[in-house]
């Protein structure tokens, strides 16, 4: 095995392991934390040491049947030490967030319930960092981009926390800022922090106590590497400053997916979930909306589309200002996204949208025929 970061052995609970794990830990099994998969294969952290291991035939079996029964990044599991003193990964334990692409996935108390044919990015992850840049080229935060990877993070059943970061650009600006930020992420903490003045690092590390394990989300440049980094303490990631100065090659160490934060707490950072966009989130946007949701309890109609309806609490409240328009429109889209999205794995719910579209493109029909 090539040289590690990691050091030789780890304190599992480093690592998150807690009590409830244990216990759900199969009889006679090894516990060890995935650090990043290959094919077949897993690099696992474990109290001694460092290992790659295959998949048994109980995880192949249950794999080739739901590719979410696949290990992943932050997964749990229970090796066994066979004869020859290889590690065989016989056992996944039940996950307790995850973020899944392309598969209708829900989170139920035993774990994922087994009727999705999704991959998962991610397991276990405690806390969702949305970070945004105060200041992005010319351009404040994008209230709707906060808003979209809220939507995954809720949908994940991790924490989600906003970071506003590059906080140092923002200058007098900010508080207005963070308000409009607060305002699109109820419920949810908003931080300013700069990794350049260290400005709300230590808030980050707050997040992460007690050895939680977090993502970070959001654009390209918009600080991700600089803040792990930052909370590392040390270079784990190549910023963008990196790349543009000498290409490639200089941080090639850099290729663990399970990241030990210096300060306590770990981060998962892969490609997946750097591209992540916008997959099966309908509760999710809900959550996310949840003024919104609370308003359309006070609509006349139950299935209120808050379009044009007669008795329309949202209208009213866009229209006596305390509703953002901008917020309302966010919304639309994002529902509209992620009944798209659903459609593309759920057969029943594709025919129904099509249906749709067949009657509204015949009344379209119609209403051309009977115009004089
Ligand atoms: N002024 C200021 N600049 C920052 C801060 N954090 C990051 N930057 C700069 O923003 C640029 C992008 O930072 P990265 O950390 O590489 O961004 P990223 O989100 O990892 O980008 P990708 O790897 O493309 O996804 C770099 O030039 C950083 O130096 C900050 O707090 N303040
Ligand atoms: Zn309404």
């Amino acid at each position: 095995m090539s040289a590690s970061r990691f050091p030789v052995s780890h304190d599992l609970s480093s690592l998150g392991w807690d009590d409830s794990h244990a216990a759900a830990l199969p009889d006679g099994l090894i516990p060890a934390r995935v650090a990043r998969v290959d094919r077949g294969a897993a690099e696992v952290l474990c109290a001694a040491g460092h290992f790659q291991a295959h998949y048994g035939a109980t995880v192949r079996r249950a794999a080739a049947a739901d590719p979410v029964a696949l290990p992943c990044v932050g997964d749990w599991a229970g090796l066994r030490k066979l004869a020859e003193g290889r590690f065989e990964l016989e056992a996944l334990l039940p996950r307790r967030t995850a973020f899944v692409r392309g598969g209708v996935a829900r989170l139920s108390r035993g774990g994922l319930s087994g009727d999705s044919k999704g991959q998962v990015l991610a397991a276990n992850v405690d806390v969702v960092f949305v970070a945004e840049p105060a200041l992005h080229a010319t351009d404040t935060a994008d209230l709707g981009r906060i808003e979209r990877l809220l939507a995954l993070a809720w949908e994940s059943g991790a924490q989600p926390v906003v970071l506003v970061t590059k906080s140092d650009l923002a200058g007098e600006s900010l508080p207005f800022l963070m308000g409009e930020v607060a305002a699109a992420a109820p419920g949810v903490d908003v931080h300013a922090i700069s990794s350049l003045t260290g400005e709300g690092v230590d808030v980050v590390h707050g997040h992460l106590a007690g050895t939680r394990t977090a993502v970070v989300l959001g654009a390209s440049g918009a600080g991700k590497s600089t803040l792990v980094n930052a909370l590392a303490g040390t270079e784990v990631m190549e910023t963008q400053q990196v790349r543009a100065a000498d290409g490639r090659g200089r941080h090639t160490t850099v290729h663990r997916e399970l990241i030990p934060l210096g300060g306590g707490g770990l981060i998962i950072d892969t490609p997946g979930i750097r591209r992540i966009g916008l997959y099966d989130m309908g509760e999710g946007v809900d959550l996310v909306f949840s003024d919104i949701e609370e308003l359309a309890e006070r609509c006349r109609f139950a299935d209120c589309g808050h379009d044009s309806e007669p008795g329309c609490a949202v209208i009213a409240a866009v229209e006596d200002g305390t509703l953002p328009e901008r917020r309302l429109e966010s919304w639309n889209k994002l529902q509209r996204e992620a009944l798209w999205m659903a459609s593309r794995t759920d057969a029943r719910l594709r025919k129904e949208l099509q249906n749709r579209w067949k009657i509204i493109h015949k009344e379209v029909r119609k209403s051309g025929r009977n115009r004089p």
